[in-house]
């Protein structure tokens, strides 16, 4: 896994650091299918509008397993990072998903949800709380999007989903909240 990355999988080692090399280290990364690259501890994740091998159990336990950002950029990382810290800090966590139409922002909240009822326990209490974290984000974006010039599947609202966890980690319940209709008027 290691020894198969290219160029620099954080921003901050290039050297010299401008706007052209972050661009040249982004593209030679993205030829190989390395869609994500550091800035410290931002993540910056390129749409591959491609299925590639990413994504799955094994490798969130490969993340799960290892001290954050000693693994090759991934949002697994981003989302170990700060399950790791709300249960070893106990201080609440915000991951913030942000980009253009199109580029990849819903799919990685739904990566970073699978990611987290994965994580947590297998308990039957802790599952219909679960499932209904996950149905509800399928649900409103069945009714909340429609195809647009910039992407088949745009997202016509914004999101703030608020999981509570217990003391061991399991989620105890959730909230969705709907916001940015004005969406509409810019797409
Ligand atoms: N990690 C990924 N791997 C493969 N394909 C992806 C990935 N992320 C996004 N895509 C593809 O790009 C399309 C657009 O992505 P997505 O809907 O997540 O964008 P968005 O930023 O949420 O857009 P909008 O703001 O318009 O809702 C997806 O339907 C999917 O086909």
């Amino acid at each position: 896994m290691l020894n198969q990355e290219v160029g620099a999988w954080d921003t901050v080692l290039l050297d010299p650091l401008t706007e052209d090399s972050f661009i040249e280290n982004l593209q030679q990364r993205f030829k190989k299918d390395h869609i994500y690259t550091y800035i410290g501890n931002v993540l910056v994740s390129v749409n591959p509008y491609k299925k590639l091998a990413l994504y799955s159990t094994d490798l969130v336990e490969t993340y799960i397993r290892r001290p954050p950002f000693q693994l090759p950029p991934h949002i697994y990382g981003v989302a170990e990072s700060a399950y790791r810290w709300l249960n070893d800090k106990n201080e609440n966590q915000c991951i913030i998903v942000t980009g253009e139409s199109g580029s990849g922002k819903t799919e990685a909240a739904r990566i970073v949800l699978q990611f987290l009822v994965l994580v947590s326990s297998d308990l039957n209490e802790v599952q219909p709380i679960k499932n209904r974290l996950v149905h509800a984000n399928t649900l409103l974006e069945a009714f909340g999007n429609a195809k647009t010039i910039l992407n088949d599947n745009a997202s016509r609202f914004g999101k703030y989903i608020d999981i509570e966890y217990d003391f061991k980690g399991d989620p105890i319940g959730g909230h969705i909240t709907n916001y940015e209709s004005n969406k509409i008027g810019f797409q």
